[in-house]
């Protein structure tokens, strides 16, 4: 195994495996640390962990589990994925797991990189931004759980790290990868752990790719590692590869559904577009917070009762800032575990009367439908958007998409049902 990705959250591992396949290695995303015995055949292994929003202690323990697991395959390199958006509460974990990453592989200094310029994200002289705003003045300042006060990279991190933290600037990327190698090696001698990679375009990743790709750990997003994919395999195979996954991870006909439980600035545009042509409901958060079995029953049962020849039926639970604020004003973060809740058992319910095909946005909200699905890893399909790859579980015959909340366009959700009919056009 060539990589081994350790990845926050479920759309996270998802995106990450899409663009390794896309930079041309074998790909396969597991759910959770798999069995000790398991077999893996792949480049690239991808395991999803939902630790995103737990407390360092727990993410630490869960990663290094994860790392034991890769370690034992010999894998070559650990790619330790977290968002784009540098995701992470207050007492932020992506700092504790990047410290107990480097101890466990006795390695004297990774780097950090969320930058993935396809969407968006781009880091110029260590600041984050997400289109033309810093991070701390787009959508993300408003997020559910890890509201992003703060765009300066090496502050985030010298906050939630023991290390020190310096940067590669973009006048160095841009004089290639040698140069990039002895920038990082002059960090490590001044005493740094952590050197924050500037890229604002496809071709600084290449650099990047090429400069970091016998690191023992390296940390960052789904574009570093499309970086170093193309790197590693030169491209030769990214064709047949794109190919392989067309076929192998193409979404399952039958019944589906649409959850939304992202609340995102993007997520909010692509309910707004899909709720005027598609069946919808709203999940009250209330009824979430009184009784998730049976609320989950009674959504359950409202999406088996949609007509199964249109589009997919929608579940809601989508705020805007405004309304989010007055929601977590009453019941805290009560409210998200309980929408969380309601999710999985909608999800249990619908696969066992037969859905098939699970359009999920939000990160947290696909790890609790995920783990309610059963299921223990995926084969990577083709991208529906950038980041977004169908993927199509190993055990069961169940066909998911996993967006994290900002990816795709505003016809996402219709994107991924091409040719389908919506109820306003006679069908
Ligand atoms: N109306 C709501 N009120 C409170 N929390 C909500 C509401 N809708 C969704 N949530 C919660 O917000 C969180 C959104 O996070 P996530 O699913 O990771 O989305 P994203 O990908 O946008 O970060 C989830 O925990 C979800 O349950
Ligand atoms: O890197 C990214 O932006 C995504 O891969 C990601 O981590 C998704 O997280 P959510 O926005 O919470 O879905």
């Amino acid at each position: 195994m060539k990589i081994g990705v350790i990845a926050d959250d479920f759309t996270g591992a998802t995106d990450i495996a899409g663009f390794l396949v896309a930079g041309g290695l074998t790909t396969v995303q597991m759910i959770g640390v798999p069995e000790a015995d398991a077999v893996v055949e792949a480049e690239a292994v991808v395991i999803s962990l939902k630790s995103r929003s737990n407390p360092a202690a727990e993410a630490v323990a869960d990663s290094l589990a994860a790392l034991d697991w890769l370690r034992a395959r010999g894998c070559g390199q650990v790619f330790q994925k977290y968002c784009s958006t540098f995701d992470s509460t207050a007492q932020g974990n992506i700092g504790p797991v990047a410290d107990a990453l480097l101890a466990a592989l006795d390695a004297p200094i990774t780097v950090i990189c969320p930058a993935l310029p396809v969407n968006g994200r781009s880091v110029y002289l260590g600041h984050l931004f997400v289109g033309q705003d810093l991070l701390q003045d787009s959508g993300m300042r408003d997020h559910p759980i890890t509201p992003m006060r703060d765009s300066s990279l090496i502050r985030l991190m010298q906050g939630q790290a023991k290390g020190r933290c310096g940067l590669v600037p973009v006048a160095v990327v841009e004089q290639g990868a040698e140069a990039v190698r002895a920038r990082i090696e002059a960090l490590r001698a001044e005493g740094c752990a952590y050197a924050v990679l500037d890229a604002i375009s496809d071709a600084h990743l290449d650099v990047l790719g090429e400069a970091v790709r016998d690191m023992a750990l390296v940390t960052g997003g789904s574009g570093l590692a499309a970086g170093i994919a193309r790197a590693i395999s030169g491209g030769a195979r990214a064709e047949a590869l794109a190919q392989a996954a067309a076929e192998a991870g193409a979404p399952l006909q039958g019944p589906g559904v649409v959850i939304s439980g992202s609340c995102s600035v993007m997520t909010n545009r692509q309910v707004a577009a899909y709720r005027a042509a598609a069946p919808t409901r709203d999940v009250e958060v209330e009824h979430c917070l009184a009784d998730a079995e049976a609320y989950g029953a009674e959504l359950a049962d409202w999406v088996l009762a949609q007509p199964q020849d249109g589009l997919a039926p929608l579940l809601t639970a989508t705020a805007s800032p405004e309304r989010l604020r007055g929601i977590q004003a009453a019941h805290g973060s009560a409210a998200s575990e309980a929408v969380e809740r309601v999710f999985a058992v909608v999800a249990h319910r619908l696969a066992e009367a037969g859905v098939t095909r699970f359009i999920v946005a939000g990160g947290e909200t696909s790890g609790s439908v995920t783990q309610a699905l059963a299921v223990t890893g995926f084969a990577i399909g083709p991208q529906i958007a950038p980041g977004v790859p169908w993927v199509r579980a190993v055990n069961r015959p169940l066909s998911l998409a996993l967006k994290s909340g900002n990816f795709g366009a505003e016809s996402f959700f219709f994107d991924c049902q091409p040719g389908v009919q919506s109820k306003g056009d006679g069908a």
